[in-house]
């Protein structure tokens, strides 16, 4: 049986107040952080207590990371709630949400551990409160294995306009690996009164294809100019035309690079591709791989990129009504996010297979009531 730091048996400190709490176990199907931040998130709007255990079973060192830790800390603030057995390496937690509020919160990620994962599970939450909420967030801007800072800045914050939620992000310093040290102010306006149910099912023509390029701290800015010539030579390859790339210079704690390409659609549909600069490959084949990536998708029959179909799972599930998507074939981390909010909510999804690259995704959303609070 888990502990809980004071040493008590975790999960029956409160008795009675137990009797409700699902239990997540966070080994499910991709098995990584994703979960917690869903299960946590869904939490906090719903108002379920929750329990989860194999915490991130899935990955070589399983238990909570310092961005993981963060993140839970982050809602519990937000919402007053109480957490059991959060720390480091924890593999069980439980969380018991109060009411969202609105205001200004902060939080600091001592390694380049992703601040844009820290919004994933903040920004849904923030949705719900009864007012705005602004956010100071500190670690890594553009890390691997998650969305750099831009992807959420530009793509995921254009993907859950549809849904009428509006957050707006401002980088003021980027934190690469391996110390981090990025800052950004994220603001987000509270819902009115319910997130719309999205149906983007037609993906239409290419309107435009534009790209940035970062570069921080002691890193030649030569390196930038390189991703941008990567990309530019198979942009004209396949579409006859240069598109539009700028190269910045941005403070940083530590030198690194980052390129982001977007792609957006006359039906409104947009698709990111990015990387982070390795050691391992020059910057103009990072630059024609991002590229290469995106370029799967345009023109395409999907309206998504791979990336924003896991990350539609949680607001498609609260929306009022049908939502409706077109897409690739399912992530595993969409096939979890669907599983994770199937267990904490009524939404009801339906997965149609179209061909063999093409699938639809249905979900009836299960709204939460809006707690009409005063502050
Ligand atoms: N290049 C990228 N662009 C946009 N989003 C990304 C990118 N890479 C990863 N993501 C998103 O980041 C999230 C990663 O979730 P995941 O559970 O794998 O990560 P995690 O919390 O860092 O935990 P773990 O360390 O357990 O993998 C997913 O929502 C995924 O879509």
């Amino acid at each position: 049986m888990a502990l809980n730091n004071a040493g008590t048996d975790l999960g029956e400190t409160k008795g009675h107040e137990n009797r409700d709490m699902v239990v997540i176990d966070g080994s499910l199907l991709e098995g990584g952080g994703q979960v917690l931040r869903i299960a946590v998130a869904l939490s906090a709007i719903r108002g379920k207590a929750v329990k989860i255990t194999n915490i991130r079973a899935g990955r070589k060192k399983p238990g909570l990371a310092e961005q993981h830790l963060k993140g839970l800390l982050l809602v519990r603030d937000m919402c007053n709630g109480e957490l059991e057995n959060a720390h480091l390496g924890s593999t069980e937690i439980i969380f018991r949400p109060g009411k969202i509020t609105s205001g200004t919160f902060s939080s600091k990620i001592s390694t380049a551990g992703s601040v844009s994962l820290l919004m994933q599970i903040a920004v849904p939450c923030a949705l719900f409160a009864p007012g705005p909420c602004n956010f100071n967030l500190r670690g890594g801007t553009d890390a691997d294995m998650a969305p750099p800072i831009d992807y959420l800045k530009i793509v995921t914050s254009e993907v859950f306009a549809h849904f009428g939620a509006k957050f707006e992000t401002q980088v003021l310093q980027r934190g690469f690996f391996p110390k981090g040290g990025g800052e950004v102010n994220v603001k987000v306006d509270n819902i009115q009164t319910c997130l719309k149910p999205i149906i983007l099912t037609q993906p239409g023509k290419i309107i435009s294809i534009e790209g940035s390029v970062n570069v921080g701290g002691s890193c030649p800015i030569r390196v930038g100019h390189e991703f941008k010539q990567g990309a530019e030579s198979l942009l004209l390859e396949e579409f006859g035309c240069k598109p539009n790339i700028s190269v910045e210079r941005f403070n940083a704690y530590c030198p690194g690079s980052s390129f982001l390409i977007v792609g957006k659609t006359s039906t409104g549909c947009i698709f990111g591709s990015s990387v982070i600069s390795h050691r391992s490959k020059s910057p103009a084949q990072q630059g024609e791989e991002a590229v290469a990536e995106l370029i799967k998708f345009l023109p395409g029959q999907s309206c998504l990129d791979s990336f924003a179909q896991d990350q539609i799972i949680l607001p498609m599930s609260l929306a009022a009504g049908t939502s409706t998507v077109v897409c690739g074939p399912l992530t595993l981390h969409t096939q979890t996010a669907i599983e994770i909010v199937k267990q904490l909510s009524s939404a009801k999804f339906e997965v149609e297979k179209i061909s063999e690259m093409i699938f639809r995704i249905t979900c009836t959303g299960d709204p939460p009531v809006l707690a009409m609070d005063t502050q």
